[in-house]
C-alpha cells in the first residue's frame, strides 16, 4: 500500500508511527510546509518526507490529508493536477466536508472523511469514517487497513461527523482534564502526584474496558459500584450537584458547533 501523508504534525506522525508499530505493510511518503519539519520527520521516523506536496501525492494509492482545516483548500488545489481517479483521498481534517475535499482536489479522486483521535499512537484510537459520493466497499476497506490496526473504527453518515469530532475527536482532551482533576483530588487527600495520577488513569482505563468488553450499559456498571448507604452514592451526589453530566454534554455540543462553523472560514 503506497500512502502519501500530506502534513506530518501530531496526527500525520501518529498514523505513520502506528502503521510501523503495528506492522502494516505500507510505503509512506510524507510532506510538510517547512524543510525543518521534513528533515525532522526523515531523521526521527526514517521515512521519506518532502516539502513538495505533489511529490508526496503522486502515485500514492491513498493520499492522507493531515493538515489543519484552514490549510486544506490551498494544499488540495496545489496537488489537484497530480490527483487521479484511481486514488483515494482520505482526509482527517475536522469540519471539511467530502464535497469540499472533492471540489478542491479537482473532482477526480474518491473521497472519505475520517475523524481519528490521538490514542491511535498507541493502538487505542477511535476513528470514524464517512463516505463521499461513489465510495465503494473496497475504499472503506482501504481506510480500514490504515486505521483498523490503530484502534477501533466505525462508519457514520456525514451529517454526524461534526458531532463525532466533538465527541471522540476532541474527547481525549476532556478525559485528560478529568484524569487531571481526579489526580488533584488524590493529591488533596495526601497521595503523591505520581500515585494519584496512576490511580486516576488506571481507573478510567479499567472502567472504559468494562463498558467495551462487557457490553453492559454504563448506568448498570455504576450501580455495581454503588453500595446502598455506602461511599459512592455520596460522591455521585456531589458530582450531580456540580452538574457533571450536563457540563460534559455541553462540552461535546460546543465542540460540535465549532466543527460546523470551521469549514466556512477554511
Ligand atoms: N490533534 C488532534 O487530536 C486531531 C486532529 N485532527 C485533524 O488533523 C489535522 C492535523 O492536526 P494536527 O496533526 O493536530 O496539526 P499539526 O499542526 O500538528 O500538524 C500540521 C501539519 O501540517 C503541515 N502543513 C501545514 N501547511 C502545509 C502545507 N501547505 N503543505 C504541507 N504540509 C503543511 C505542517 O508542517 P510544518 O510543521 O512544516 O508547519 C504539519 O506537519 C487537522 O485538520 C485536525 O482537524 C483530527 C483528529 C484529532
Ligand atoms: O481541536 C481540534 O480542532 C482537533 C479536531 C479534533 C481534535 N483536535
Amino acid at each position: 500500500m503506497k500512502i502519501g501523508i500530506i502534513g506530518m504534525g501530531k496526527m500525520g506522525e501518529a498514523v505513520a508511527q502506528g502503521l510501523a508499530k503495528y506492522g502494516v505493510e505500507a510505503t509512506l511518503r510524507g510532506s510538510t510546509r517547512t524543510e525543518e519539519s521534513a528533515a525532522d520527520v526523515r531523521e526521527r521516523l526514517g521515512m521519506a518526507c518532502t516539502t513538495n506536496n505533489a511529490e508526496a501525492a503522486q502515485g500514492a494509492e491513498i493520499v492522507l490529508l493531515c493538515v489543519k482545516p484552514h490549510q486544506a483548500e490551498r494544499v488540495l488545489r496545489e496537488i489537484a493536477p497530480v490527483i487521479t481517479a484511481d486514488q483515494l483521498l482520505l482526509s482527517i481534517c475536522a469540519s471539511i466536508t467530502t464535497r469540499q475535499l472533492a471540489e478542491w482536489s479537482g473532482d477526480k479522486a474518491t473521497v472519505i472523511r475520517a475523524m481519528p483521535n490521538t490514542p491511535c499512537l498507541i493502538g487505542e484510537g477511535m476513528t470514524v469514517f464517512s463516505a463521499g459520493t461513489g465510495v465503494r466497499p473496497q475504499h472503506l476497506e482501504a481506510a480500514e487497513r490504515i486505521f483498523g490496526p490503530l484502534g477501533r473504527t466505525a462508519v457514520v453518515e456525514e451529517s454526524l461527523m461534526d458531532g463525532v469530532t466533538g465527541l471522540s475527536g476532541c474527547g481525549p482532551a476532556y478525559v485528560y482534564l478529568i484524569i487531571e482533576s481526579l489526580s488533584e483530588a488524590g493529591v488533596k487527600i495526601g497521595l503523591s502526584r505520581e500515585t494519584a495520577t496512576l490511580l486516576a488513569a488506571q481507573t478510567l482505563a479499567g472502567a472504559s474496558r468494562m463498558v467495551l468488553e462487557r457490553g453492559v450499559h454504563p448506568a448498570a456498571l455504576k450501580d455495581e459500584v454503588t453500595t446502598p448507604a455506602g461511599c459512592t452514592i455520596d460522591g455521585l451526589m456531589a458530582l450531580e450537584e456540580g452538574k457533571l453530566r450536563v457540563t460534559l454534554i455541553k462540552g461535546v455540543l460546543a465542540a460540535t458547533e465549532r466543527s460546523k462553523s470551521l469549514r466556512n472560514n477554511a
